[in-house]
């Protein structure tokens, strides 16, 4: 096992010790069973030893993850699905998902302290992958970036009903405002966001034409029509069993004729939907309970079955790799603050979920869409608010200017990021 590894590894349990000396990784057992999940690859079991104090780390996190990815082997084409059968777990997924459970699955990440979330992401504070469209880009330049791709693949123009689904800090809901004048309505989960964004909105002016609400995406009144719509990095918290209805929303809240994207996490293959080696059973335990994925193409087919019309797809993998490492980095440089701002477990989680993401996009294991859709001038359900007279056709919106360019420029992009097929490429490691 240890002959192949990518670099030196030292093991040390009560009794033993293994490896080289002068080690790159050093892993320290405190308890002999731990070593049978080692044999076995369960580094999802190793990460959750760690966090809890039974098992020490030396290294850096780059090298600490190469060794982990070489011990899982590839869980892609192992073909991990859990235990549950599809069907048990779309009905599993139904009943863990409601409202209150929701919400307090989603408040217990994202409440942890808007402190220690601004230790590590840019000053905007976009939890979502950033959009390096130029190599050379710094984060905050990246997510900014990715801010402006969104609203062009939109064609945001002002006067325009803007609903973000899941807008955490504000950020897009506050660049779209700002640089397309858009009349913008935020939700989120969160009460630090809402609270937070609410006091940015007034801090720069926008109360008459930007507002942030607590509130659930199936609380939103049925009768709320908007022109687009964004969802970015939120639904991977709705649960696969709510897939189809979660677009069906989306869909009877936009005016026929009407735009949304859906930018989110996928799983990077049909039959890994949760990560084996037990990393999914340390994601739901120690960072996003509730949180499912889904390969894209049934992302793909739970979007046709809410009614929308599917227009493009951008994967953005390589640019997650980059943005996980650039905020595992950030936070590797604030471990004494982060500390001073939550207890070493969670900060030990946090660690070694930010690099372990960026392990998972690297690999292939997990992968990142931007799928922008639009209902169809035909679909009227008696929701929409009946300004089909004033929609454009899809055709007119597919060759308008606005995407033309936005495509323009993603398609050269997303060649130069595939052609760095080396994981070190990714970023400035
Ligand atoms: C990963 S954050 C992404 C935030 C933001 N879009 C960004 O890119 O920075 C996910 C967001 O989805 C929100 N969210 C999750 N489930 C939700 C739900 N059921 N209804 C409304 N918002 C939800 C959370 O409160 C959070 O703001």
């Amino acid at each position: 096992m240890f002959a192949s590894l990518p670099c030196k590894l030292a093991l040390a349990w009560p009794g033993g010790r293994l490896g080289a000396k002068a080690a790159d990784v050093s892993l320290t057992l405190h308890d002999t069973p731990l070593l049978l999940g080692l044999m076995r690859g369960q580094i999802g079991q190793l990460a959750d030893a760690y966090v809890r104090g039974r098992m020490d780390i030396e290294g850096s996190l780059a090298d600490v993850m190469k060794v982990a990815a070489h011990l899982v082997g590839d869980p892609v084409k192992r073909g991990e699905q859990g235990l549950w059968p599809a069907r048990m777990r779309h009905w599993r997924s139904r009943w863990r998902h409601h409202q209150m459970r929701d919400a307090r699955s989603v408040q217990s990440h994202y409440d942890l302290s808007d402190e220690f979330f601004a230790l590590w992401l840019d000053p905007r504070r976009v939890y979502s992958c950033a959009y390096f469209r130029d190599p050379g880009m710094s984060l905050a330049e990246a997510q900014e970036a990715k801010l402006d791709h969104i609203c062009r693949k939109l064609q945001l123009a002002p006067g325009q009903r803007f609903l973000d689904v899941g807008a955490g800090w504000g950020g897009l809901l506050l660049w779209a405002a700002e640089h397309y004048g858009v009349q913008a309505t935020g939700i989120t989960l969160s009460q630090n966001q809402h609270r937070y964004v609410t006091q940015l909105i007034e801090e720069r002016g926008l109360g008459g034409r930007v507002e942030m609400r607590l509130l659930d995406y199936r609380q939103l009144p049925e009768s709320q029509t908007f022109d687009r719509i964004a969802s970015v990095g939120m639904f991977e918290h709705v649960g696969r069993g709510h897939l189809r209805s979660y677009f069906a929303r989306l869909c009877s809240h936009l005016r026929p004729g009407g735009l949304v994207l859906n930018h989110g996490i996928t799983a990077g293959g049909l039959r890994n939907e949760s990560l084996g080696a037990g990393i999914g059973d340390y994601i739901e335990q120690h960072i996003f309970p509730g949180g499912e994925l889904v390969h894209v193409a049934q992302v793909a087919q739970h979007l046709a079955e809410g009614g929308l019309e599917l227009l493009d797809a951008e994967n953005l993998r390589p640019h997650y790799a980059r943005t996980l490492w650039a905020w595992s980095d950030g936070l590797e440089r604030q471990l004494e603050a982060a500390r001073g701002l939550t207890d070493e477990a969670k900060v030990r989680a946090y660690r070694l979920y930010l690099a372990g993401s960026a392990m998972s996009f690297e690999q292939g294991w997990l992968s990142l869409y931007q799928l922008l859709a639009a209902r169809p001038n035909g679909v009227a359900d008696g929701v929409a608010d009946g300004v089909a007279a004033d929609a454009a056709t899809t055709a007119d919106l597919v060759t308008a200017d606005g995407l033309r360019g936005a495509q323009s420029d993603y398609r050269f992009n997303r060649a130069h990021m595939y052609a760095q097929t080396e994981p070190e490429n990714y970023g400035p490691r």
